[in-house]
């Protein structure tokens, strides 16, 4: 709804939708009808639009999207029209974010003043679709193409001093100021000035002429930065019209543009993960405690144990949480090189001014190394960041046992090790989880939550809790070997050594990832992140070449079927980028360049293994990749692993750079249909047999199949569940 008062002969128009006053269909009626009234009394002079409560209308109510109730008139251009053609001065009054339809209602205005801290953008883009309330066609007029297309293809969020230097704004109200206030006495003083040049429409496109050179460069960007992705194209394109076109040819432009988005299957994907982004704080153990009923513990100050990569990201992310992070390291050249780290990078986001001198210094009092372990005692969390070995990790849950205080939690960085197993070594199993970082953990957006067994649910609230504090999409899944991420991402790994065995070459896997959206192949992370790593992980499971009793077939562990062709490339001292050679070679620059040596060290272990390449289809090889890790998942989520498909979807968006406008692994299922990927599982199953046992079809995944067809993703652990509770069902 939107509220409506008139103060000193001006209409203030409220929009009164908590919580974000989202323009939902009855916002949207109220608003018209409101702007009608004050359009025909007389006693009104001119209109202020405001937001109620937190914030300025933040765009259109996304949770009508693809449904009819979105097409009921009046839409947001209605209102953008209303706006504009009034014969009263309108102003927009921006406090919070105005954004998306709401930027547009403010586009429609002739005049918009803001709060210093207020954020306005166009962020569609994000949700797979385009600002669909002429704002492609009025932002270029405004702030030029160029500004246009930066704002709307990237879909970025800026401080209202950035729009008012644009011209977007006209005037910036600072901190304390009283939006409402202002607004009413610039809305007075703009009575009886021409609206005329006001009017967006009505003016041109200041940069219009370099239009064609500004498209090429934004082209190539957004392919770079959004590879696959139909939204920023279509964006782009439908900028252009701003500047070819009149405005009312750039307006049917951007109803065909919006109509082509919406029908695709990225947009449904996209605003999939907006919700399923928000919905995995809403955490649950089912029977036991959610993060309705679970109080986390206040924590004030975080000890980190071990400063290699991991254990230096992990401070910094605590320090910019705001806690006292004390920092072990018992080895001094390690211990100073990793301050020496901690303490550059503070000073770097410094510089980018993405943190003040007051904050910048606050982190550094904040930073306390120690080199005992009795340096941790007043610690109320403790993350433990060290090489992954269960020996080593036990032996540090001891001392960390002896010396912490009885309350502080004790957790855990392992991504792949028994959380149970650590805690059985504590007395306060009860108080130990894991807290799975990805590296970098100062810039991945993701933390993998574990609880153990016994984990209580104080200790769950706060890691969870903790997680949100450092601005981390944080997801709660239950304990098992490589937890929900690495346990699903191995076969997508050992696939992509299979298909090089069979005939593949890296680049032609990778290309195949890249076509599908990926920022990176998977050869090409391989090198980045360093062969090495996944050679001592599989060390230390017994699994290298070298570590195998004479006489093993090298192509077996156990019964498992098991490529070797990583170790070979680790023990020819291929570790990747940093040793400018792995998968691919590096010539001075990071750019990978296929390698002949590697080619013949395929080639050579094919020859001596008999195996007959043969071509491998782009199709082929995706599905290869993708629907092990997929079937891998239904197991998760049958063994309560993962509560809800889209926290796996959300652990591989934010983990492992999963694209977005795919949904994540099990959207993607979804919407290649749950009986078409059962297929081609069950003729993989048939062709590999009991050594690759991540082709036999999850036991969830087939009664899905059989029972409801492609049932609605958020149907799926509905109707499983109802089925496996009932006696006899086999499940
Ligand atoms: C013909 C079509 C014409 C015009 C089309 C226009 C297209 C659009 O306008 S699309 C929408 C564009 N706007 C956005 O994308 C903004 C979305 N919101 C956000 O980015 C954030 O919510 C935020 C405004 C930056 C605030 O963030 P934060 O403070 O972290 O709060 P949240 O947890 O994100 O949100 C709280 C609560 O509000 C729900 N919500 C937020 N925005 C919308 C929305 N536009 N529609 C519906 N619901 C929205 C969000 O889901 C949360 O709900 P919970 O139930 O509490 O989880």
């Amino acid at each position: 709804m939107a509220k409506y008062s008139v103060e000193n002969e001006v209409a203030v128009i409220a929009v009164d939708n908590p919580p974000m006053n989202a323009l939902s269909h009855h916002v949207r009626k109220s608003l018209l009808k409101y702007l009608k009234e004050a359009e025909s009394d007389e006693k009104v002079t001119s209109i202020v639009l405001c937001g109620d409560g937190r914030t300025f209308p933040v765009g259109a109510d996304i949770k009508e999207f693809h449904k009819s109730v979105s097409k009921l008139g009046p839409t947001i251009l209605d209102i953008v029209d209303a706006l504009e053609k009034s014969k009263k001065p309108t102003i927009a009054a921006i406090h919070g974010n105005a954004l998306g339809g709401g930027l547009e209602i403010a586009l429609g205005c002739h005049y918009r003043i803001a709060m210093t801290n207020s954020k306005v953008g166009l962020p569609e883009v994000k949700l797979g679709i385009l600002p669909g309330a002429g704002g492609t066609q009025r932002l270029p007029r405004v702030i030029g193409l160029d500004n246009a297309m930066q704002w709307i293809a990237y879909g970025g969020h800026h401080s209202a001093g950035i729009g008012a230097s644009l011209g977007l704004i006209d005037r910036v109200v600072p901190q304390g100021g009283n939006i409402r206030e202002h607004a009413i006495l610039f809305a007075k003083a703009a009575v009886g000035k021409s609206l005329g040049q006001r009017r967006l429409s009505n003016i041109s496109v200041p940069d219009a002429a370099k239009v064609e050179s500004l498209m090429a460069k934004h082209l190539k960007e957004v392919s770079k930065k959004s590879r696959g992705a139909l939204a920023p194209i279509v964006c782009l394109q439908v900028i252009k019209s701003s500047a070819l076109l009149s405005y009312q040819e750039g307006l049917e432009s951007e109803r065909q543009g919006m109509f082509t988005l919406l029908a695709s299957s990225q947009s449904r994907a996209q605003i999939y993960s907006f919700f399923a982004e928000r919905q995995v704080s809403k955490w649950s153990v089912p029977g036991v405690t959610n993060y309705q009923n679970a109080v986390p513990m206040k924590v004030k100050a975080v000890g980190v144990v071990g400063l290699g990569t991991m254990g230096r990201g992990i401070a910094i992310c605590c320090l910019r949480a705001g806690k006292i992070t004390y920092v072990l390291e018992m080895n001094t050249k390690a211990q100073t090189a990793g301050v020496k780290y901690i303490r550059g990078y503070i000073e770097t986001m410094r510089k980018r001014k993405q943190i003040n001198d007051q904050q910048s210094s606050m982190m550094n009092n904040a930073l306390i190394p120690v080199d005992n372990y009795n340096g941790l005692k007043n610690v109320d969390l403790v993350i433990e960041a060290v090489f992954e070995s269960m020996k080593i990790k036990k032996e540090i849950f001891k001392k960390l046992e002896k010396v912490c205080k009885p309350s502080a939690i004790l957790a855990s960085n392992t991504s792949t090790l028994n959380i149970d197993e650590m805690a059985s070594v504590t007395k306060r199993p009860q108080k130990v989880a894991g807290m799975h970082f990805f590296a970098p953990a100062h810039i991945m957006m993701l933390l993998e939550n574990i609880r153990g067994e016994k984990s209580s649910p104080e200790t769950i609230a706060t890691i969870m809790d903790l997680g949100k504090q450092m601005r981390k999409t944080t997801v709660l899944v239950g304990n098992c070997h490589g937890f929900v991420g690495n346990r699903m991402f191995a076969y997508y790994t050992a696939e992509s050594s299979f298909l090089l065995e069979e005939g593949a070459y890296p680049k032609q896997v990778d290309d195949v990832l890249l076509d599908y959206g990926f920022a990176m192949g998977r050869f090409q992370v391989g090198d980045l992140s360093g062969t090495d790593i996944g050679y001592k992980i599989r060390r230390e499971r017994g699994l290298t070449h070298k570590q195998q009793p004479a006489g093993t077939p090298e192509r077996k562990r156990g019964d498992r079927r098991y490529s070797p062709l990583d170790d070979f490339l680790y023990e020819k001292g291929r570790y990747g980028l940093k040793a400018r050679k792995g998968w691919y070679k590096y010539e001075g620059s990071r750019t990978p360049i296929p390698d002949p040596e590697v080619r013949k060290m395929i080639d050579d272990f094919r020859k001596r293994h008999n195996i007959n390449p043969r071509h491998i289809s782009p199709e082929e090889t995706l599905q290869r990749m993708i629907f092990p890790l997929v079937n891998e998942g239904f197991n998760v989520l049958d063994e309560g692993i993962a509560a809800n498909p889209w926290d796996i979807d959300m652990i591989f968006q934010h983990g492992y750079a999963w694209p977005r406008h795919t949904g994540g692994p099990m959207y993607y299922a979804y919407t290649i249909g749950l009986p078409q990927v059962l297929k081609v599982i069950e003729e993989r199953w048939k062709l590999a047999g009991a050594s690759e046992p991540h082709w036999k079809p999850s036991k969830m995944l087939t009664w899905l199949v059989e029972h409801h067809g492609n049932p609605d993703i958020n149907d799926w652990i509905k109707l499983y569940k109802e089925r496996k509770s009932q006696p006899n069902s086999n499940l």
